[in-house]
């Protein structure tokens, strides 16, 4: 399978996000709340873009299925997931209005900078390379952390650790790596690297936006405004 090659060339790169001091920080409840909050303000801007990701899939798709689930992982983005973040900001105190007025970090522009371009200006198996990492290593991360005892009844991190482990985020990756092989399915070698450099590329990006968020990171320079 298609997917197994792309897994097993990102693994170094998962191992290392899995492993980073923010994701363990989530697990054993030990991370900082201003960390977390910084992630979270930025991973709402993030999931604004993401969810733009999703309905050009549903643009991009070759039949009425695909983009049927495209418009539910569009919708379960903005309800669900996106609920998740309103409801963190509300317990920190940031108003939801504020959220979306946030200023975007250097990580959270080239990251969603570069799946919006590559998704553009490719086919919908370039949509999903890129996608994929997004979804797959999310889930893959909450099912590890909520092995950890105490993580999902953890009273503050338990309910992200709860969102990326449920059934149901993990339908949605499945969905996408299914797709991804079904439209990997009969391309030539040079094409199959060019899906697996741009999947390779997401994971480096899943992996600085945890380095970001740990050192709470904006721009190198700013001016006074
Ligand atoms: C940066 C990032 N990557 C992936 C996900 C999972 N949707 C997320 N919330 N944030």
């Amino acid at each position: 399978m298609f997917t197994d090659r792309l897994y097993k060339t990102a693994k170094p790169i998962w191992e290392a996000s899995y492993h980073h001091p923010f994701v363990q920080g989530i697990g054993n409840g030990t991370l900082d709340i201003d960390k977390f909050r910084f992630f979270m303000e930025q991973d709402y801007l993030y999931l604004i873009e993401y969810c733009r990701l999703f309905a050009l899939g549903s643009l991009k798709a070759h039949n009425l299925q695909t983009m049927t689930v495209f418009a539910d992982l569009l919708h379960s983005t903005l309800k669900v997931e996106m609920d998740l973040h309103r409801q963190y900001a509300e317990r920190i105190g940031i108003e939801k209005e504020k959220l979306e007025q946030v200023q975007p970090a250097a990580t959270t522009v080239a990251y969603t900078s570069y799946m919006l371009n590559v998704s553009q200006r490719g086919s919908l198996a370039e949509l999903v390379a890129a996608v994929l990492p997004c979804t797959w290593s999310y889930y893959e991360i909450g099912t590890r952390l909520h092995e950890i005892p105490g993580a999902s009844e953890h009273e503050f991190y338990g309910e992200w650790v709860k969102m990326y482990a449920s059934t149901e985020f993990g339908e949605l990756a499945k969905w996408l790596k299914d797709l991804m092989n079904e439209l990997a399915e009969g391309k030539r070698e040079e094409e199959l690297k060019w899906l697996e450099d741009i999947f390779v590329t997401t994971s480096k990006y899943e992996y600085m936006f945890w380095e970001m968020s740990e050192r709470k990171e904006m721009w190198p320079i700013e001016i006074n405004s």
